[in-house]
């Protein structure tokens, strides 16, 4: 993902463009996208192949923006704005990058739906599948939200069937922006009369009604499969707090005990987030205490999550891609996982050996992997899932859309239908599955920081500084017999030794390369760290300070 710098304007915006690297018909996309040409050809009847997500964001630190998804929101702060119009008549549009005036272009459209809060796996289903209730599959859908980032870093997340926006669609967005807004300025702007035509809908009963269905049917159509379970979900006050009352309840299931489901963008108990500590601590507590079958965790959005089975074993990251990959190579056998960068070698084993799967190693970033996934299924390398250990997942069978809630709904399914075929063992049936996982004694994350304005950058970019750091950390290992990199490799360095690896690669958005350890002890860990500082010690911008201390004796 590559990120652009956030600009002040006029003291009151501040605003960023987050983009992710995309490898499909930008021109497509960028017709596609324009909110007021309503010609988008609609591939197989409505039910689309999906070629990428939507991945641009235009992101606006507005304090009085909560962090999770709200479209009524937009709507509610761009009629307040309508006070901070005059000061923009004189702002350049193109350095604004504001997502207010993006709403006042969607006013434009017709058939404009308001969806209110939503997740935003269902967003971008809105642009997928057929209902013609809700005039779905949409054009484009476009959401606000910060995904798991701070209540301050909110931005916009724009959908359409064909992927996401590159920096010509948002140029071209912006210029679009500004010709509306003087059309505006010109003829008398009301927001009032423009909202007169938003349909207010609740897409979410129609998104969470497929979800239900997809359980009932994988347990042979029984109304009720989970009856009698104990499922407690913890939504960290993030927009997944509907899967508990709009799925679970649907399905049987008991969902006392479930935690922090209110949205509350400041997020009071813990990040909404599968890989963060607290929040797996804090969802492992509620399964335990309430002696629960099952515990399941969402990410803010919900395109992220992980589960806890009923001894408190947490599901997630290496855990949960060996679960899920167990799944689909019984629906699938032989099908290549392709999975992110940092998985374990342990992963590999038991995809390829145990499973009799192939383990497709990519690089980092759910975009990445799942364009990789639907990439070798178009070269005739069948694949059926790309997931990340950030908890980011994505089937064929679902459209390729990353989707926390629909992982978890793969999990349901194996629940319900050992209980319809009488294996009611509750979340051992899961646990069962990755039995034989071999996991690393030690495992850490260090992210050495590069400081950009440090004169050993010589004016480059924190990336080239990066590519070259790790280009001499490669000649290193080279000449290193205790080390061997790993024969292939699609991101930064990887190496074997002491008994484990190790990877230093680009952050994917940020002036950061992490350091990933993986070994049978933190003692072997450390002589892994001390073969890396060794190799970047000459490099004054990179701030080792977390690798200096990780090697302490
Ligand atoms: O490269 P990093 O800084 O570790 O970040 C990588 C991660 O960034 C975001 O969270 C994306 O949603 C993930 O898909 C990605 O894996």
């Amino acid at each position: 993902m590559a990120a652009m710098s956030g600009k002040i304007v006029q003291n009151v915006f501040i605003a960023q463009f987050y983009q992710q690297n995309r490898q499909f018909g930008t021109q497509y996309q960028r017709d596609s996208c324009a909110p007021y040409m309503r010609t988008l050809p609609h591939l197989n009847g409505g039910k689309l192949a999906r070629t990428g997500i939507s991945s641009m964001q235009v992101r606006d630190l507005s304090k009085y923006q909560s962090g999770f998804v709200n479209l009524l929101t937009v709507n509610c702060n761009a009629a307040s704005s309508a006070t901070t119009v005059p000061s923009l008549d004189k702002v350049d549009f193109l350095k604004l990058q504001n997502g207010r005036m993006l709403f006042l272009e969607a006013l434009l459209v017709l058939d404009l739906m308001l969806f209110n809060m939503a997740s935003t796996p269902a967003m971008f289903n809105s642009t997928l599948t057929k209902d013609d209730a809700f005039l779905c599959p949409v054009d484009g859908a476009i959401m606000i939200t910060a995904s798991h980032l701070p209540y301050n870093r909110n931005g916009f997340k724009f959908f359409t069937n064909a992927g996401g926006l590159g920096k010509t669609d948002i140029k071209d967005i912006l210029e679009r922006a500004a010709n509306i807004y003087s059309i505006f300025l010109a003829e008398g702007y009301s927001v009032k009369k423009a909202s007169a035509s938003l349909k207010k809908v609740d897409y979410m009963s129609v998104y969470t009604s497929d979800l239900v269905k997809a359980v009932r049917k994988a347990a042979g159509n029984i109304e009720k499969p989970l009856d009698g379970f104990h499922i407690i979900v913890d939504a960290g006050n993030g927009a997944g707090g509907f899967f508990a009352a709009k799925v679970l309840e649907h399905l049987g299931a008991i969902t006392a005990g479930s935690q922090f489901l209110e949205p509350d963008g400041m997020f009071p108990n813990h990040i909404p987030n599968p890989e963060d500590k607290a929040a797996m601590k804090a969802i492992t507590q509620a399964v335990l205490d309430n002696k629960a079958d099952l515990g399941i965790i969402f990410d803010t959005d919900v395109d992220r999550s992980a589960a806890v089975d009923s001894t408190g074993r947490e599901l997630n990251r290496n855990r949960l891609i060996a679960l899920m990959s167990a799944i689909v190579l019984e629906e699938h056998p032989g099908t290549t996982i392709v999975t992110d960068s940092v998985t374990s070698d342990g992963l590999t084993s038991f995809i390829e050996k145990k499973l009799g799967g192939k383990h497709h190693r990519f690089k980092r970033g759910y975009k990445n992997v799942i364009d990789e996934a639907i990439r070798l299924n178009s070269v005739g390398k069948e694949s059926h899932l790309a997931i990340e250990t950030s908890g980011h997942g994505a089937l064929k069978e679902n459209h390729w859309l990353d989707d926390g809630a629909y992982l978890m709904v793969k999990l349901l399914n194996k629940l319900a239908s050992a209980r319809a075929s009488g294996r009611g063992d509750g979340s051992k049936v899961l646990t069962d599955l990755v039995d034989s996982l071999e996991e690393p004694a030690f495992a850490v994350e260090l992210r050495l920081k590069i400081n950009q304005s440090h004169p050993d950058l010589k004016g480059g970019s924190f990336r080239d500084y990066g590519e070259v750091v790790l280009k001499h950390l490669d000649n290193h290992i080279a000449s290193d017999p205790k080390l061997q990199k790993a024969p292939v490799n699609y991101e930064g360095v990887r190496v074997s030794g002491y008994g484990g690896w190790f990877l230093l690669r680009l952050s994917l958005h940020d002036p950061v390369l992490p350091l990933n350890i993986e070994t049978p002890s933190h003692e072997d860990a450390v002589k892994l760290g001390l073969e890396v500082a060794a190799a970047v010690k000459e490099f004054q911008a990179l701030d080792t300070s977390a690798l200096d201390k990780f090697v302490q004796p």
